[in-house]
C-alpha cells in the first residue's frame, strides 16, 4: 500500500531539527528573526537631556517672564552635545544648551532659543515654561530590563536602530538551514557542453537550489554525479565534511524502480527509506538520515528526477518544514478556484496539476495548463498555482471548485 501525502509530509517534517540560533552583527540583521527576547541593557535616554536648542533653567527663575517683560539671567556655561563633565546650574542662572546635551543638575526646564534673545553672556527670556518643559528624562523611552524586541520578531530597520541605540553590537537570530543539493544521472550534461543523443542538460540542481533559497535557506548546489554508487557516496561524504556545513542534503533522481537507481542503491537500508507516495507527480520518494565519515548524522531527502516531480515534491514535502525550522511561517496560500477546463486524476492518487489562477468577472478561476506527466517543465514554469486534486477525486468538470496552492513567489 502506498504512503499518503500527509503521512510522508509528517515523516519529512520529523527530520528537521528545532531552529538553531546564531549571533549576527546588526549590519547583517535585516530581515532576520530574533531567537530570544532582547531586553534593554541601558536606559534610553541614558541621562536627562534637552529636547531643544535653548537655555537650561530653573522654571521658577523665569516664572515672571513674558513677551514684553523678559527675565534676564547670566549665562554661566555652554553645553554642546557630547559634553561629559558634571555640570551644576546655580539658582538664578542659565546654561546655553543644545538638543541632546545633558541637562545640568539643578535645572528642571529648557527654554527654546526662539523665546530668548539668544544672548551669550546673559540671556533675556521672553516666556515662562513649566517644570520639565523640553526635558527628555533618563529612561523615558526604555528602562534597563524592559523588553526591547520580543523573540520571533522579523528585524526591520527601526528595530535594528533600537538595538544599536542600546549599544548592542549584534543580535541572536534564528539560523537559516544550510542545504546542499546534488543531482544524479549519467545522462546529465552541464550547460555549455554539446549534447549527444540520449543526454540532457541538467536542470533540477539549479531549480531546487533556487527554490530552497527563495524559501529562506542557504542553499548550495553540488556538481551532479553519474549513476555510480561509489562516486555518489564519496560525494555525500565530501558534502558532510565540507567546512561550510550542511543541515540537510537534497538529491534528485535515482529513486524509482530501474536497474541503475544510484540513490536508492547507495542508501536503501542504511538509514534512508524509499517509498511510493500516492501522488502524481512525485510518486517515488525517499528520506532519512545518513552518516558521514566521522559518524555525523545528516538528514537527507531524495526527490524523484523528473523535473516537475522534483519541484512539486519540494513544494509538497520540503518547503513548509524547512521554513518552520528557520522560524518562518508557511507562506503558501491555499484557496479554492473555479476550473475553466475539466481535469482527470488517477484513482487513489492525490494529483498536483499546474494552473494559472486569475480573476474573471470578479470570480477566482484557475486554468489547468499542460498534461499531467512530469517532464512538462514549461507548464510548471508558466504556472502560478498547483491544483490539488484529492485522492478520491477522479474527475472534475469545468466550473467545479478546485483546491489551489499559490506558488507564485513574486521573485519573477
Ligand atoms: N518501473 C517504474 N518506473 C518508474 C517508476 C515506477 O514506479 N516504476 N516511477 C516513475 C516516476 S513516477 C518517476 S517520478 C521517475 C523517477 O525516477 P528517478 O527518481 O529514479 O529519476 P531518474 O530515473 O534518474 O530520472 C527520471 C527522469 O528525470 C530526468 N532527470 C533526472 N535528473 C534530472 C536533472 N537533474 N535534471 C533534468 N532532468 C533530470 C531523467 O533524465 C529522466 O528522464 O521514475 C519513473 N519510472
Ligand atoms: O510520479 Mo512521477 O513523479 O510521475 O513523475
Amino acid at each position: 500500500m502506498m504512503r499518503t501525502v500527509s503521512e510522508h509530509q509528517h515523516v519529512v517534517a520529523g527530520l528537521f531539527p528545532p531552529p538553531r540560533a546564531e549571533v549576527v552583527p546588526l549590519a547583517a540583521a535585516l530581515g532576520r528573526i530574533t531567537a530570544a527576547d532582547v531586553r534593554a541593557t541601558v536606559d534610553l535616554p541614558g541621562f536627562d537631556n534637552s529636547a531643544m536648542d535653548g537655555y537650561a533653567v530653573r522654571a521658577v527663575d523665569i516664572a515672571a517672564a513674558a513677551e514684553d517683560s523678559p527675565v534676564t539671567l547670566p549665562v554661566s556655561a555652554d553645553i554642546p552635545a557630547g559634553r561629559t563633565d558634571p555640570l551644576y546650574l546655580d539658582p538664578g542662572t542659565a546654561h546655553r544648551i543644545m538638543t541632546g546635551s545633558p541637562l545640568p543638575s539643578g535645572a528642571d526646564a529648557v527654554v527654546p532659543v526662539e523665546q530668548t534673545d539668544a544672548g551669550l553672556q546673559s540671556v533675556a527670556v521672553h516666556a515662562s515654561v513649566a517644570q520639565g518643559a523640553s526635558v527628555r528624562t533618563a529612561g523615558s523611552d526604555i528602562v534597563v530590563g524592559d523588553l526591547a524586541i520580543p523573540a520571533g520578531t522579523v528585524l526591520h530597520a527601526p528595530a535594528i536602530g533600537l538595538l544599536a541605540a542600546l549599544g548592542l553590537p549584534g543580535v541572536e537570530v534564528l539560523a537559516p538551514v544550510r542545504v546542499v543539493v546534488v543531482s544524479t544521472g549519467s545522462e546529465l550534461v552541464a550547460a555549455g557542453q554539446p549534447l549527444r543523443h540520449g543526454q540532457i542538460y541538467e536542470s533540477n540542481g539549479v531549480m531546487l537550489t533556487s527554490a530552497l533559497s527563495e524559501a529562506g535557506a542557504i542553499a548550495r548546489q553540488e556538481h551532479f554525479v553519474p549513476d555510480d554508487v561509489a562516486q555518489f557516496r564519496e560525494r555525500l561524504d565530501a558534502i558532510i565534511t565540507d567546512e561550510r556545513g550542511c543541515d540537510l542534503i537534497v538529491t534528485s533522481g535515482g529513486v524509482s524502480a530501474g536497474a541503475y537507481e544510484v540513490v536508492k542503491d547507495a542508501l536503501a537500508g542504511d538509514g534512508v527509506e524509499f517509498v511510493k507516495v500516492a501522488m502524481q507527480p512525485g510518486m517515488p520518494q525517499g528520506c532519512g538520515r545518513i552518516r558521514g565519515p566521522d559518524g555525523q548524522s545528516v538528514p537527507i531527502v531524495t526527490l524523484p528526477g523528473n523535473p516537475v516531480s522534483a519541484q512539486v515534491s519540494f513544494e509538497v514535502f520540503l518547503r513548509a518544514p524547512l521554513r518552520r525550522a528557520m522560524g518562518l511561517a508557511d507562506d503558501r496560500e491555499r484557496t479554492t478556484a473555479e476550473l475553466t477546463a475539466p481535469l482527470h486524476s488517477p484513482a487513489g492518487k492525490r494529483q498536483f496539476r499546474r494552473g494559472i489562477i486569475r480573476i474573471e468577472d470578479g470570480r477566482v478561476v484557475v486554468d489547468p495548463i499542460g498534461p499531467p506527466s512530469s517532464h512538462h517543465l514549461r507548464y510548471l514554469a508558466a504556472a502560478n498555482a498547483l491544483i490539488d486534486v484529492g485522492t478520491d477525486t477522479e474527475n472534475l468538470a469545468r466550473g467545479d471548485l478546485a483546491e489551489v496552492i499559490l506558488i507564485d513567489d513574486g521573485s519573477a
